[in-house]
């Protein structure tokens, strides 16, 4: 990467560094990627973080024997690179939505309820016949969480989250902290949720990137075709290596 001092790099998990999945725990993280990451990281000075819709604990386990800085739940809780962890605090109230909704979706064969701590998401990748239904009642059980909380629409996904924090919000936070600080972002997602970090880092002059086969409805200033060509890219640029893809 030219300048590496001049850049922070914002990244997505599904669907941007690791190929999806028919469920949410059947993706697949290529053996060589958390290496890659990390020595990415470390010509970056340290300004890589992670940017996932997923829960910390889940997305860490993915990269280990390396923890990067991390936003989870969408932006509602952030691991910043001192290590101190913030998140957003839900009631027993959303306790028992959760298992309210869990019990619903017994109804609706095939499809798969993710409780993520403070978000729930109800997955008809494998059940596309109960599109409907989820979208029904997902509604409902927004209504029941309150005002706090929101709809995250997603790849063959509906989850309710805290309303308050967003990817685009975790990114400036980690860009009022070293090594992040003064740096230009650069957002890569592949999703809704990642239009939010896109279009902080527009604002701020940096460049975002849009994993898509399809360019089209995004504020991503450009796009790359596959998780694939992304990783070829990081690895590329990881060795040392000007990458074709850059
Ligand atoms: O923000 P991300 O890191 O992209 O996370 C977004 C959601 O990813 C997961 O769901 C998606 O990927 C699954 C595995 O490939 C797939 O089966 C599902 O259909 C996709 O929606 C994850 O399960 C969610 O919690 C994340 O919010
Ligand atoms: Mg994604």
């Amino acid at each position: 990467m030219l300048e590496p001092e001049r850049w922070a790099l914002f990244l997505d998990i599904d669907g941007t560094l690791i190929e999806l999945a028919e469920t949410p725990d059947g993706i697949v993280v290529p053996p060589d990627l958390p290496e890659n990451l990390h020595r990415l990281s470390m010509s970056l000075g340290g300004a890589l973080a992670l940017v996932t819709g997923r829960a910390l604990p889940y997305a860490d386990q993915l990269f280990t024997p390396y923890k990067f800085p991390i936003a989870g739940l969408h932006g509602s809780e952030r691991r910043d690179p001192s290590g101190a962890i913030s998140r957003v605090e839900v009631g027993a109230a959303f306790e028992d939505l959760k298992a309210a909704l869990v019990r619903e979706a017994r109804q609706w064969p095939g499809v798969l309820v993710e409780d993520k701590g403070a978000a729930v998401a109800a997955h008809y990748r494998q059940a596309l016949e109960q599109r409907e239904a989820v979208e029904a009642a997902m509604p409902r059980y927004l209504d029941m969480a309150g005002p706090d909380f929101t709809l995250q629409h997603g790849k063959m996904v509906m989850e309710i989250r805290p309303a308050q924090a967003s990817k685009g919000h975790a990114l400036q936070a980690f860009l009022d902290q070293p090594p992040f600080k003064g740096r230009k972002p650069i957002a890569i997602g592949d999703d809704v949720t990642d239009e939010a970090m896109f279009r902080t880092a527009n604002e701020l002059g940096g460049h975002s990137i849009r994993i898509t086969e399809t360019p089209g409805d995004t504020e991503a200033k450009s796009t790359l075709p596959s998780a694939a060509a992304l990783r070829a890219a990081i690895k590329a640029l990881a060795s040392g290596v000007k990458p074709d893809a850059a």
